[in-house]
């Protein structure tokens, strides 16, 4: 095992000794650069578009592994300019600064401390720009990155660019690749693209099918399939800066999913691929539905234990659903699933009251029911019932999602904004009037994932034999988490409360019953995902 030093070029392994990793970074970038077919002296241009939380942190990644390295690669972000920071910002930014030694060395280094003085006395306007090319992303204040060369105009950063990073959100990404196809008209390269968002739009005609980020990419710029990546993965920007352990996968085609796993791999970013591009991307769009409605977003700092626990309540509740794969950690939740059954969930969820749970970072009916265990472990057991039923729709193997999808929707309970939104809507510290861009935080993905997922499970062509009427009924009927969701969100008929509603219904079926229907009838379209049946 190995950890990283303050110096990136070095890493201490357990044994003590100390590794130069400047030559496995030099390899690693030679083998892409070859591949590429960039020539000696053309340095590989990678390029990270959007300079939010995960995109800044992306990029800052690769800069702290390879930009030292100037001959042959140059690594910059582009964001919009003219965004200006407030007052209470600087302030914050401020305190942020003097706390940490190395970063208040790195500025008065640069020359570049001075302006965040006056920032914080109000004499001056900071912009998001300016802060991000001193490391700070203004949607991630407390965690300063590496300085980052930062480019303002869209034409300049990417008409030339080797790799582009789509750091951007779902619900921009048409609109931002659409100028870029303008700037590449002319090209005659291929670049690749590499996109972290999550999210899902719906597109209703001809027939309803979903529209992920790499296929609006597609259809905007023309670049092949092939040469757009998806990186997704139990991810929260700020702790992969801070190298807590994390694994993410990058999915695609084979010819560039590979060589860039192992470019991006690094000792405390363990990065796999696979060949599974739209299915992983979906699942990143359905976790943020169901996260904003949570209420359970544990704090940082809440013991393993209790983590552990909810690992368990979560496999446990999906055996169901895995218990038909081979894989060894599967089969040992198969065989706890035999002790502890389904229904049993809500029991093993009060045990944890004696860990203390940080109020202030809890979701939507967390908040509405006084952060009770047994309510939140309810919601937990409908909504994932209710991912279960929408993954049956929408692959023909649904248990391999069950691993990404689980992992990913227990992350952003645990940390997510999705489910710190939901929590400050139903605290009334934010209102649906501000939307889903929220000052500090960024993009809220699960509100378009909300509309985009109900519009296209309630579309008349995708109708479902109601397992106890036995009449036609669209999808989302037996959906009523997202139903409310929609009607909270996206409609604003019912307030936050209701949302309780959909759980205390008591006509509404047993959630284990739910799973049985997805896995007892053939629910599975693969014209959702635009496959060909
Ligand atoms: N934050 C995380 O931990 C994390 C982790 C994994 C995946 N993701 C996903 O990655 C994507 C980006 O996440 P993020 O955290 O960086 O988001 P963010 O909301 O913090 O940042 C988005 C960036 O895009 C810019 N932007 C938005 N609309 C734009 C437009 N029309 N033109 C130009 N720029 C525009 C914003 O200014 C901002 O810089 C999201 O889909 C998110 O779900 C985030
Ligand atoms: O902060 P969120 O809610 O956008 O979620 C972050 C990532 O998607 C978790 O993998």
């Amino acid at each position: 095992m190995v950890e990283n030093t303050e110096d990136m070029n070095h890493t201490v392994c357990s044994n003590g000794s100390i590794q130069n990793l400047n030559g496995v970074s030099e390899e690693k970038l030679d083998e892409l650069r070859a591949l590429i077919g960039k020539a000696e002296g053309d340095p590989l241009r990678i390029v990270g578009i959007g300079a939010g939380a995960w995109g800044s942190v992306f990029t800052a990644l690769l800069q702290d592994s390879y930009g030292h390295l100037r001959d042959k690669v140059l690594i910059r972000i582009w964001r919009r300019p003219g965004r200006s920071v407030d007052r209470s910002t600087a302030e914050h930014l401020f305190e942020v600064i003097n706390s940490r030694e190395d970063v208040l060395r790195r500025l008065i280094r640069r020359c570049a401390y001075l302006k965040y003085v006056e920032a914080r006395l109000g004499d001056r306007i900071l912009h998001a720009d300016e802060l991000l090319k001193d490391g700070f992303c203004v949607n991630m204040i407390d965690t300063p990155l590496c300085p980052l060369k930062v480019v303002t105009n869209l034409q300049e950063a990417v008409w030339d660019a080797d790799i582009v990073i789509n750091g951007l959100p779902s619900t921009e990404t048409h609109e931002v690749f659409d100028e870029i196809s303008r700037y590449w008209k002319e090209r005659i390269t291929v670049p690749i693209i590499i996109s972290l968002a999550k999210g899902v739009e719906a597109e209703l005609e001809p027939e309803p099918r979903i529209i992920t980020p790499t296929q609006m990419i597609n259809r905007a710029t023309g670049v092949p399939m092939e040469n757009i990546l998806y990186l997704g993965g139990p991810n929260i920007a700020s702790e992969i800066y801070d190298k807590e352990y994390a694994n993410a996968r990058i999915c695609g085609a084979e010819k560039w999913r590979k060589p860039l796993a192992r470019f991006l791999r690094q000792p405390n970013f363990i990065v796999w691929d696979n060949g599974d591009l739209i299915t992983h991307e979906v699942m990143g769009g359905l976790k943020n539905v169901y996260a904003i409605g949570a209420g359970i977003r544990f704090a940082s700092t809440v013991c393993g234990a209790l983590k552990e626990q909810f690992v368990f309540i979560t496999y446990i509740s999906l055996m169901p659903y895995i218990r038909r794969t081979k894989d060894a950690s599967c089969l040992l939740f198969h065989s706890i699933q035999k002790e502890m059954p389904f229904v049993r969930i809500c029991d093993l969820s009060l045990k944890s009251e004696n860990f203390t749970l940080d109020r202030d970072s809890t979701g939507m009916v967390a908040a509405l029911t006084n952060e009770s265990a047994t309510s939140k472990s309810v919601y937990f057991a409908h909504c994932t019932s209710e991912m279960i039923f929408i993954t049956h729709m929408l692959a023909e193997k649904p248990e391999k999602l069950a691993g990404p999808l689980l992992a990913d929707t227990y992350v952003t309970l645990l940390k997510g904004r999705n489910a710190w939104y939901g929590q400050q809507l139903a605290k009334q510290e934010l209102s649906l009037e501000m939307g889903d861009s929220i000052k500090g935080k960024g993009m809220i993905q699960g509100v378009s994932a909300v509309k985009a997922f109900y519009e296209l499970l309630s579309h008349s062509t995708l109708s479902v034999l109601h397992p106890e009427e036995n009449t036609p009924v669209a999808p989302v009927e037996l959906c009523p988490i997202l139903k409310m969701l929609y009607g909270i969100l996206i409609t604003r008929d019912y307030t936050v409360p209701a949302i309780l509603q959909a759980l205390r219904d008591e006509t509404m079926n047993d959630p284990r019953d739910r799973i049985e229907i997805a896995q007892t009838r053939v629910f599975y379209r693969p014209s959702l995902l635009g496959q060909n049946p």
